[in-house]
């Protein structure tokens, strides 16, 4: 039975599972070209449907069943084994969900599991049964692992889901997941319009050059503005929104949406799971609204083609296949952003938003090939495109243990194939490694698949070197992708297992989550005899003590969070400095002068030499190089690390005989001490901008608060909704890049 291919049509996905209705075989099949054959007409009973998955080695949960925009759900013929693509690259959406706290991506991507297919019972957030809530989850085996990603299908596509958490101390994990999608929904709460953490992940999103849709949700609520969110997308992320959907109602009276595309209103019949649509006449009284938008939308992308433009001028619209085409083209170069409405909670506009992720976001074909160089030669740039023929290549983008498979590293596979018992290459570190489990991820359940395709998100498991950021790659076509960016922790604590019991145990857990989240870090101050831990702020911290105790079962007392402060320079100084002993054995020398020089805020370290006629030779170099980093970490005034410094060679001297790298390290270690020490040395702290949204009668003990950490206020505003908002940049110095809100 396995080798079969099957289709299964019903008109329900919950017959599938075992209630009502009698879900029927059918052929031929229509939807998947060469990837099917035809099948036997036959009719199955629930319970031997039940049977046959209890069989078959697919199951109602495999990514062989495919729902598609008609309720039909499918099998694919393809079984989990084989290394066949059963859905055309093309046909593949890599995709985040992003939005501020709240908006509802949790209530969103239920709902999209549920419409196709892939959740039978849907969970909802303030149940607590939600199934990619993670905070919920984390209690139990296994379902935070799938929070990282999901795979579910929808007309024929593909769409693999990569989770990003709302809070900024999460920031990290925004970062990575934006790194390897193709493409994402950023979610708005139509009451509150843009937030800051949006600003923030939209930001994220134009430095990776990720397309997006935008989805203006509960629009069910009191308050909902769908306009007012339209405005604040212009104002407040300078982008430019194209508008492909009108809310018809709100809060209350919210019903569906006008389609600008096809001109017809799609009307939900009812606010429960699984309420059906209907497409109607555009009701009258919002028409001329409705032309009116549409008007702007064809303006906007007819400027995308020479010819729609010169038909449209003449008079002639474009057809709907051209008006998607052009939709789609503008998406992808992120000329605009198209922007749709719904209540994910009320179950209106969901299958819409399902379409517009499948007609207007990039496949991996449609995006740049992944760029990175030669490991062997890192001036040289390599590019690898999409492609199951080419070699491979997939970069780790997030660890994470679990108990009973052990370390699982998420992929991403941009080019070629990964099989399961073959061996790759990591090529940052130059280290083989053997691939041994290949997991697909969905929600509470994983499915072992022997081979991973361009395209595909899979965990490994048990991998021995790899960490977040690095590159597995064909060892015979070595490549290292782009890395990503870390930032840096702003904030530290010091901890202490209770017991001595607990001591081995809580450095077996600190190398495990330091091993998964690269924005932690760990270390042991032997000043002060601790471990100190450090993070993105006081909750990232919080979560890590907590994980401590109960995924490693360590008890453990914390101090009070201090500030991860940095040391800078203000002036320029050139610093002399002569190493020499003589006393007993070899004699040493080197006199080398460096100059140092402040830099701009977020540069880090640079060194530079400007040695001319071999006055330090080049073999002694590596160690002035030396001695200054070391110095770097350990500034002068509070034994901070030291940043945004330019160290110059500028001259020195050696002597034949008693010069060596050593010396010229210790040479350096000196000027830097007297060199630092006068070029003006200061503290730096890192500074956030934070916008807070409070009632107005808190509004008093929030400036209090603010004031009391030398915050500056840049603006006031009202929100909707009666609150006021206050903007404040805390400290006026900043060695960080890091901008979010609290
Ligand atoms: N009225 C209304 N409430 C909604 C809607 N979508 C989500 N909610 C509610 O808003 C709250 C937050 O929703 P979540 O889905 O958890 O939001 P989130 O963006 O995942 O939140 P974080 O994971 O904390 O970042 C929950 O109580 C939801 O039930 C909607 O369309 N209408």
């Amino acid at each position: 039975m396995a080798a079969e291919s099957f289709q299964v049509a019903t008109s329900s996905l919950c017959s599938l599972n075992g209630s009502h209705r009698k879900p029927t075989l059918l052929s031929p099949l229509r939807f998947m070209g060469t990837c099917f054959r035809p099948v036997q007409s036959r009719s199955f009973s629930s319970s031997s449907l039940s049977q046959f998955f209890r069989t078959s080695p697919i199951k109602p949960t495999s990514p062989q069943l495919v729902r598609t925009r008609r309720n039909f759900s499918v099998f694919a013929m393809s079984t989990p084994d084989e290394a066949k693509r059963a859905v055309p690259l093309k046909d593949y959406r890599n995709i985040g969900i992003m939005a501020h706290i709240d908006a509802g991506k949790t209530t969103t991507t239920e709902r999209i599991l549920f419409y196709t297919g892939r959740n039978y019972k849907i969970g909802e957030v303030h149940e607590g049964t939600a199934t990619m809530d993670w905070m919920e989850q984390e209690q139990e085996r296994g379902i935070t692992i799938t929070s990282a990603a999901t795979t579910t299908f929808w007309d024929n596509h593909r769409i693999n889901i990569i989770d990003t958490p709302g809070h900024v101390d999460f920031t990290l994990e925004v970062e990575r997941a934006l790194r390897v999608l193709d493409g994402a929904i950023c979610l708005f709460d139509s009451v509150a319009g843009v937030e800051p953490q949006s600003e923030t992940v939209w930001r994220q999103a134009d430095r990776y050059g990720v397309p997006r849709i935008c989805f203006v949700n509960k629009m069910d609520r009191l308050g909902a503005n769908f306009f007012r969110t339209r405005d604040m997308i212009v104002t407040n992320l300078g982008a430019k929104p194209l508008v492909l959907q009108l809310p018809i109602g709100a809060e209350d009276s919210f019903k569906g949406v006008i389609d600008l595309v096809r001109m017809k209103a799609i009307v939900w019949g009812g606010e429960e799971l699984g309420a059906k649509f209907t497409y109607e006449d555009i009701p009258v009284d919002l028409l001329e609204q409705a032309q009116d938008y549409r008007s702007q939308m064809i303006e906007t992308i007819v400027e995308l083609d020479d010819e729609a433009m010169e038909n449209y001028l003449e008079g002639v619209e474009p057809d709907e296949a051209t008006i998607k085409k052009l939709i789609r083209k503008g998406s992808i170069a992120a000329t605009f952003v198209p922007v749709m409405c719904g209540s994910a909670f009320k179950n209106k506009g969901v299958q819409p938003l399902l379409d517009a992720v499948v007609d207007y976001l990039p496949s991996p074909l449609d995006v740049p090939p992944m760029k990175g160089t030669d490991p062997e030669n890192p001036e040289a740039t390599i590019e690898r495109i999409a492609g199951d023929d080419e070699p491979f290549s997939g970069l780790a983008f997030k660890i994470m243990s679990d108990s009973f498979v052990g370390s699982l590293t998420f992929v991403r596979v941009y080019s070629g194939k990964l099989t399961a018992g073959s061996y790759v290459l990591n090529s940052n570190k130059g280290k083989k490694e053997r691939i041994g489990r290949l997991l697909e991820m969905h929600a509470n359940s994983r499915e072992d698949v022997k081979v991973a395709l361009t395209g595909d998100i899979v965990a490994l498991a048990g991998l021995k070197d790899t960490i977040t950021g690095e590159t597995l790659c064909d060892p015979e076509s070595p490549v290292v992708l782009e890395r990503m960016d870390f930032p840096d922790p702003v904030i530290k604590i010091a901890i202490e297992p209770k017991t001595k019991a607990d001591i081995d145990k809580m450095a077996a857990g600190l190398v495990k989550l330091a091993q998964e989240d690269p924005s932690f870090h760990f270390s042991r101050d032997e000043e002060i005899n601790q471990t100190v831990i450090e993070g993105m702020g006081e909750l990232h911290l919080e979560i890590i003590v907590d994980r401590l105790k109960r995924e490693y079962k360590v008890e453990a007392n914390v101090g009070a969070p201090q500030v991860n402060y940095r040391e800078s320079i203000s002036k320029i100084h050139e610093a002399r400095y002569v190493h020499k002993k003589q006393s007993g054995g070899q004699g040493q020398f080197a006199d080398i002068t460096v100059r140092f020089e402040p830099m701009e805020p977020g540069s880090g370290y640079e060194f530079k030499s400007e040695i001319k006629g071999g006055a330090v030779p080049k073999e002694y170099i590596p160690g002035v190089v030396k001695g200054l980093e070391e110095c770097m970490s350990n500034g002068v005034l509070a034994g901070f690390p030291v940043v945004d410094v330019r160290a110059v060679l500028v001259d020195g001297s050696y002597h034949d005989v008693d010069s060596s790298v050593l010396a010229f390290q210790l040479a350096a270690r000196g000027a830097f001490r007297e060199g630092i020490r006068k070029a003006g040395p200061r503290m730096l702290e890192p500074i956030m901008k934070v916008e807070v949204v409070t009632p107005e009668e808190h509004l008093g003990d929030v400036i209090g608060d603010l004031n009391s950490r030398r915050g500056q206020i840049n603006s006031f505003g009202d929100k909707p909704g009666g609150l006021k908002v206050s903007h404040k940049t805390l400290s006026p110095c900043a060695y960080i890049k890091f901008e979010g809100m609290i």
